[in-house]
């Protein structure tokens, strides 16, 4: 190890010895028991601390406790497989809060890759294979996520409180100093009636992370809701997508699966393509869709309910055939024709192909700009990132470049650079391109 290297190695321990020192007793790491937290006055075993936490997390963790959001870390109340969850409380004013700290094993890197990847809003993001880096700018997704949905005062979740690299920190969902509140696969239902509620809730908020916080949760469970003071909370937005991410339809399919299996255990649902129209359509084709005495105004919570009602369950309906659950899910469904690859198009001749306008109508993909860019409504303390020698992505957002990108600010010799390869990938596209009469045959033929 050279010298420099031997000098950091040391002063990362010397730092990490004396946080410790300073926060030991009021740091535990070990599985926070609720109700013997009041009495427990057993010391914090330094030692789990030690091994559970590494000095960059000690170091980021402190800067929660130096600004004064929490004063003690009571223990771990959830080891999930990306990351852990802590409760956390300040003592002067009694808050709660939960510290969800990532782990940074690469091994979840392959599965979260194809979340990060494709999005408008993490286009600079490199370092896909540096753990250190990856599990930054994934809890940075998340804080984001989790306060656009947060701002928008349309869907319940935990308030986003502040993060430091890969520490978020945010309020605790709890209705008494006891005992969390529940996940929705234990909240004990009153009756059918209170089940049914919650599951036109749930596809209510589907839609409204669609249509106006322009979000696709997925990873949407009864196990990444919560209901807190009777009302539904959603949360583990990490892997989130925008509607303009590729994957973005599949993901929504999958959480109308999760959302409908669960659900179903209990009471009748509705066809998952119902689900998915109703999330996905603009509100005009929503109202057309609606049979006469179904008058619906503005869009909003109520005609959203009033519109659910109207639809046909599971099986009430005979139109949905050849619609069923499973072949809608396994449908390869693609926003246009221009999205076909050449190779899909005798899929899509023998009709094995779905467009997505022929599933639903004005439909709106794009991502709000003002929206992608939501890391600009981040106040700065919320988002003090490390900033080590980093590249772009990587740095806290105050250093980050802020040059404009985009074609109008590049430099002359960059620009017929960029023009002359964009020239070259269209020659070699066209080779393999299908010729225009052959498509409009094909299209004109598939349309008798
Ligand atoms: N704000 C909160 N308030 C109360 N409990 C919370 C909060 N955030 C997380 N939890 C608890 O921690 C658990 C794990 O949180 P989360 O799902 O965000 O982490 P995760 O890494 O995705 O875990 P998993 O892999 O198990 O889904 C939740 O199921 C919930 O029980
Ligand atoms: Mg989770």
């Amino acid at each position: 190890m050279s010298d420099k290297e031997s000098d950091r190695e040391q002063e990362t321990q010397n730092t990490k010895a004396n946080i410790l020192d300073k926060y030991a007793n009021r740091i535990k790491t070990d599985e926070f028991v609720f109700k013997k937290s009041k009495t427990s006055k057993d010391k914090s075993d330094r030692a789990t601390v030690e091994n559970v936490l590494d000095p960059r997390t000690i170091k980021f963790l402190e800067k929660l406790y130096r600004n004064g959001t929490i004063t003690k870390l009571n223990g771990c109340i959830s080891t999930g497989k990306e990351a852990n969850v802590y409760h956390a409380v300040n003592e002067t004013n009694g808050k709660q809060y939960a510290i969800k700290i990532y782990k940074t094993s690469v091994l979840i890197f392959k599965d979260r890759e194809r979340y990060v990847d494709g999005e408008f809003r993490f286009r600079n993001t490199k370092n896909q294979h540096n753990p250190r880096k990856m599990i930054k700018i994934w809890a940075e997704k998340e804080f984001r996520n989790l306060k656009r949905l947060h701002s928008s005062g349309l869907i319940p979740t935990p308030e986003p409180v502040a993060l430091k690299s890969h520490v978020l920190c945010m309020e605790f969902l709890t209705e008494n100093e006891e005992s969390p509140s529940p996940k929705l696969k234990d909240y004990q239902f009153k009756d059918t009636e209170e089940v049914g509620r919650f599951y036109q809730q749930m596809l209510v908020y589907m839609r409204i992370m669609f249509q106006k916080c322009h979000l696709i949760h997925a990873d949407l469970s009864e196990y990444n809701s919560i209901v807190h003071k009777g009302q539904l909370y959603i949360f583990d937005v990490s892997q989130s997508v925008e509607p303009d991410h590729p994957m973005s339809l599949d993901f929504l399919r999958m959480d109308i699966k999760n959302v409908n299996d669960y659900f179903q255990r209990k009471i009748q649902v509705y066809p998952e393509r119902l689900v998915f129209q109703f999330i996905v359509n603009g509100w005009d084709a929503i109202k057309e869709k609606t049979d006469k005495n179904t008058v619906l105004e503005e869009e909003n919570e109520q005609t959203l309910f009033q519109y659910l009602e109207s639809l046909p369950l599971k099986g009430e309906d005979d139109s949905d055939a050849g619609f069923e659950d499973d072949i809608f899910r396994s449908m390869h469904l693609v926003r246009s024709l221009n999205n076909l690859e050449d190779r899909d198009f005798q899929e899509f001749a023998d009709g094995k192909i779905t467009t997505l306008n022929e599933l639903v109508q004005d439909i709106n993909l794009e991502s709000d700009s003002d929206l992608s860019s939501d890391s600009e409504s981040e106040s700065d303390s919320d988002l003090d990132a490390e900033s080590d020698s980093a590249s772009d992505s990587e740095k806290s957002w105050e250093e980050r470049d802020t040059s404009l990108k985009g074609k109008r600010f590049e430099d002359k010799d960059e620009k017929k650079a960029r023009k002359q390869q964009a020239k070259e990938l269209k020659q070699d596209k066209r080779k393999t391109k299908m010729k225009k009469h052959l498509k409009k045959k094909l299209i004109r033929k598939t349309k008798k």
